[in-house]
C-alpha cells in the first residue's frame, strides 16, 4: 500500500493511487464492492458486519483510520470487507452505480461527509445518510444533491448497536428509483417478522427521517410511561428493585411485549457493576439526557399542530429530572402529601400492580396514537404518500419500540387507511374504555402519593378530551374575542362573529 496522510475527514490531500493500492482486500474478495459504509463507530461498524455476513462486498472507512483496522481485525472473517483509506478509495472500490452508507455524527460531521462525497460521486450514484439526521436537513441535502444528478437517500435506522448487527428497522427515504436499486440491499440487512423485512420505502426526500425522528419521540413517550410505572410501584407499594423485574418480565407476557419492557426488567434485576448487593439502577444519577430527537419530535409538532402531549411530556420530564440546582433548592422548600407516600391507600396491593399495568397499556396506546397522528400530519404538510400500516408493519422488529402490539396497528390501519385515531378503532377504543377505571385510580393515587406522573396523567387527558362532548375551548373563544375581537364561530350558524363587548353587546359577522 501506498503510504498516504489522511485528513481527518478529509480526501484532498490524497497522492494518487491505483485501485489495488487504495485498499486493503483478502485474496478472495471480489474485486468490487456492493456497497460501502463510512463511520465505523458503534453503528456503522456493525451495520458493515451485517452486510458483510448477508453476502455483500463491503468497502469500510473511517475518518480515523484506526475504527477501519479494528474491524477488518476483528471481522473480516464474517465476510468481504474492503478497507480503505478515504473517502476517495471508497468510491473507485464501488461498482456502479455506487452505494454509500454515511453513519457518522448527525450535523456538522454528516454534512462535511456528504459535501466530500458529493465531489466524488457520479450522476447516479446513491447516497445514503443513516445517521439521525433532522429530516429539515435531509430535505436540503436531498434537493441539493439532486440539482447535481445524486440520489440522496436520507435513511432512519433503529435497533442500537445490537440492531444494526442483526437486523434492525431501516426508514429509507429519497425517490422511488433510487429505493429500486438500494431497497433489496437494506431490506437484506433489516429484522424481517413473520417472512416480512422491517424495512420499506418510506416516502420521497426526508419521508424517511421524519419517520424515524417521530419512532423516536415515540420511544421518549414510552420510556417516561415504563419510569412512571416503576417509580409508582415502588414508591407506593414499596417494591425492591428485584420484584420491580418480576412483575416487568410478568408483563412482558402479555399485550406489554416489548423490547423496552424486556430490557426494563434487564436493568432493573442489575446489581452495582461495583459489587455487593445494591440495586443497579440505584448507583445511576437520576438525570436523564438526550440526543434531541424526541426535542425536535415535539418542537416540529408544534409546528405541525399536532398534539404530541405524551411525547412532550416525556422530553420535559428529562429537562426537569437535568435541573439539579432547581431540584435542590425545591427539595427543602416544597412539602409533599401530609399522607406519606408508602400510607396512601391502597386496599389490595395486586390489584394495584394490575391497574398500573393497564394504565401503562391505555397510555402507550395514546402515545403511539399521536405519534401516528404526527406521520400523518407531516405526509400532508410535506406531500409524502406515508402509508401508516406499513410504518406499523416495519416498527415490529429491530427497531427500540418495537412491540407485539403493534401488529394490532398494523391490521388497523390496513383495515382503514384514514382512520381518524388509532384510538376509534374497535381494538384499541375497547383497550382503552376498559382500561380507563385503572388508569383513573392510578393517576388519582400519583396525585395522593405525590409521585409525578406527567405521561399517565397527560395520556388520560387527551382521551377526555377527544371523548368529551365539550370543551372549554368555547370559552377560551368568547375571552379572545372580548380582550382582542379574535372573533368565534357558533354551534348554531355558519361564518365568523364578534360580540360588541364594551358597546351594546349585539353580534355582527366578521
Ligand atoms: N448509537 C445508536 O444507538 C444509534 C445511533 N444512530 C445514529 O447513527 C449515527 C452514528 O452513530 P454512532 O455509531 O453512535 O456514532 P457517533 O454518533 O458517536 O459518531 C462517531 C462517528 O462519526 C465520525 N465522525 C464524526 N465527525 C466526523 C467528521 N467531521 N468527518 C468524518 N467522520 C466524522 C467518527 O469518526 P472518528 O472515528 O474519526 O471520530 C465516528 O466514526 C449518528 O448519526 C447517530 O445519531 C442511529 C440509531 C441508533
Ligand atoms: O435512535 C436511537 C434509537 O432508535 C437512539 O437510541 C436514540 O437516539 C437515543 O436517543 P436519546 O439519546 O435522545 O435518548
Amino acid at each position: 500500500m501506498t503510504e498516504t496522510t489522511t485528513e481527518p475527514g478529509g480526501t484532498a490531500a490524497q497522492p494518487e493511487q491505483s485501485e489495488k493500492e487504495a485498499s486493503v482486500q483478502t485474496p478472495e474478495t471480489p474485486d468490487k464492492a456492493d456497497i460501502a459504509v463510512t463511520g465505523l463507530a458503534t453503528m456503522g461498524r456493525n451495520l458493515a458486519r451485517n452486510l458483510a455476513r448477508n453476502g455483500h462486498t463491503v468497502a469500510v472507512h473511517n475518518r480515523t483510520r484506526k475504527r477501519t483496522d479494528s474491524l477488518i481485525a476483528e471481522y473480516s472473517g464474517e465476510g468481504n470487507f474492503i478497507a480503505c483509506e478515504s473517502l476517495a478509495d471508497v468510491v473507485r472500490s464501488l461498482k456502479r452505480p455506487r452505494k454509500v452508507i454515511v453513519m457518522v455524527q448527525a450535523g456538522a460531521g454528516t454534512d462535511e461527509v456528504i459535501d466530500q462525497l458529493a465531489e466524488l460521486l457520479e450522476p447516479g450514484d446513491i447516497l445514503v445518510d443513516g445517521g439521525n439526521a433532522h429530516f429539515i436537513d435531509t430535505r436540503r441535502r436531498e434537493s441539493a444533491l439532486r440539482e447535481r444528478g445524486l440520489h440522496f437517500v436520507g435513511t432512519g435506522i433503529s435497533g442500537g448497536e445490537e440492531g444494526a448487527l442483526n437486523g434492525p428497522s431501516i426508514m429509507p427515504g429519497g425517490t422511488a428509483e433510487a429505493y429500486k436499486t438500494l431497497g433489496p440491499i437494506l431490506e437484506s440487512i433489516s429484522a424481517q417478522v413473520d417472512g416480512t423485512p422491517c424495512c420499506t420505502h418510506v416516502g420521497a426526500d426526508g419521508a424517511g427521517h421524519f419517520v424515524k425522528m417521530v419512532h423516536n419521540g415515540i420511544e421518549y413517550a414510552d420510556m417516561q410511561l415504563i419510569g412512571e410505572s416503576y417509580d409508582l410501584l415502588r414508591t407506593v407499594l414499596g417494591k425492591t428493585p428485584d420484584e420491580l423485574a418480576e412483575i416487568f418480565r410478568t408483563w412482558n407476557t402479555g399485550d406489554l411485549e416489548s423490547f423496552l419492557i424486556e430490557i426494563t426488567a434487564e436493568v432493573l434485576a442489575a446489581k452495582d457493576p461495583r459489587g455487593g448487593e445494591g440495586a443497579f439502577v440505584d448507583k445511576v444519577l437520576d438525570q436523564t439526557e438526550q440526543k434531541g430527537t424526541g426535542r425536535w419530535t415535539v418542537q416540529i409538532a408544534l409546528d405541525l399542530g399536532t398534539p404530541v402531549s405524551g411525547i412532550a411530556e416525556a422530553v420535559f420530564a428529562r429537562s426537569v429530572s437535568g435541573h439539579a440546582e432547581q431540584r435542590d433548592a425545591a427539595r427543602g422548600v416544597l412539602e409533599g402529601p401530609s399522607e406519606p407516600s408508602e400510607k396512601v391507600a391502597v386496599d389490595n396491593a395486586d390489584q394495584f400492580v394490575e391497574d398500573v399495568r393497564r394504565a401503562l397499556y391505555a397510555s402507550k396506546v395514546v402515545a403511539y396514537a399521536q405519534g401516528f397522528d404526527m406521520i400523518r400530519a407531516g405526509a400532508e404538510a410535506y406531500d409524502w404518500n406515508i402509508d401508516l400500516g406499513a410504518m406499523a408493519t416495519i416498527w415490529r422488529g429491530g427497531c427500540i419500540i418495537r412491540a407485539r402490539f403493534l401488529d394490532r396497528i398494523r391490521e388497523a390501519y390496513e383495515k382503514t387507511p384514514d382512520l381518524p385515531s388509532l384510538l376509534v378503532d374497535p381494538y384499541f377504543a375497547r383497550t382503552v374504555n376498559e382500561g380507563q377505571e385503572a388508569w383513573r385510580r392510578v393517576v388519582a393515587t400519583a396525585a395522593a402519593a405525590g409521585v409525578p406522573v406527567p405521561g399517565f396523567g397527560a395520556a388520560l387527558s387527551y382521551f377526555d378530551a377527544l371523548r368529551r362532548d365539550r370543551l372549554p375551548a368555547a370559552l377560551l373563544q368568547g375571552l379572545r374575542d372580548l380582550f382582542g375581537a379574535h372573533t368565534y364561530r357558533r354551534t348554531d350558524a355558519e361564518g365568523s362573529f364578534h360580540l360588541e363587548w364594551s358597546g351594546d353587546r349585539s353580534e355582527r359577522e366578521a
